[in-house]
């Protein structure tokens, strides 16, 4: 089984960076798994400014919902980096897909990966209760995600002004 690891934080604390930094440490050439989609010119902007940052070390397979798939069709091809499952979770979510079906099928393709698998993921819900009820979901359905995936995984970081703290 390869490497996994699950790298958390908050926005801009410079998680997506110390995840592609390790990712690299664990082998030459590496597959970005990219959860996002651009809906608008500000996501488009962010995403551009990503792959201007990757070198020719990288290669992208994007894909917002059949995660799970993904892991199986790059496996063999080096570490693969997926940015990020928060992402992923609200795609399940908008999508009407059972979300926790989705994520007990990808924890459990993970002892059968031979290449490392790489997560990053957002700690969500250090602020005040969201007002609305949709929110609400979204924050404890991340934080039940990342409990599950971390506890799968070999290793957990919390990522803090953009350095990385080991948790796992
Ligand atoms: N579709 C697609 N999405 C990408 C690609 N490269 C990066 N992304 C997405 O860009 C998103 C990162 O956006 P940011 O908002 O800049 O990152 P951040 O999480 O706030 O910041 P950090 O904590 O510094 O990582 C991730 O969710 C990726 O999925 C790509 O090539 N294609």
């Amino acid at each position: 089984m390869g490497k996994t690891i699950l790298i958390t934080g908050g926005a801009r604390s410079g998680k997506s960076g110390i995840a592609e930094t390790m990712t690299l440490g664990l082998g030459p050439r590496a597959v970005y798994i990219a959860t996002a989609e651009a809906h608008d010119a500000e996501m488009e902007k962010r995403i551009a400014t990503h792959q201007a940052r990757r070198g020719a070390e990288w290669t992208t397979h994007a894909e917002p919902l059949d995660l799970t798939e993904a892991l199986q069709a790059t496996d063999g091809q080096g570490p693969r980096l997926v940015d990020c499952l928060t992402l992923w979770l609200s795609n399940l979510m908008f999508s009407g897909r059972d979300w926790q079906e989705e994520a007990r099928a990808m924890i459990a393709a993970l002892p059968a990966q031979r290449d490392p698998v790489i997560f990053v993921t957002n700690e969500v819900g250090g602020g005040i209760v969201p007002d609305n009820a949709l929110a609400r979901e979204f924050r404890d359905a991340a934080g039940l995600l990342n409990q599950r995936v971390a506890a799968a995984v070999d290793e957990v970081h919390l990522a803090v002004c953009g350095l990385p703290l080991k948790v796992k």
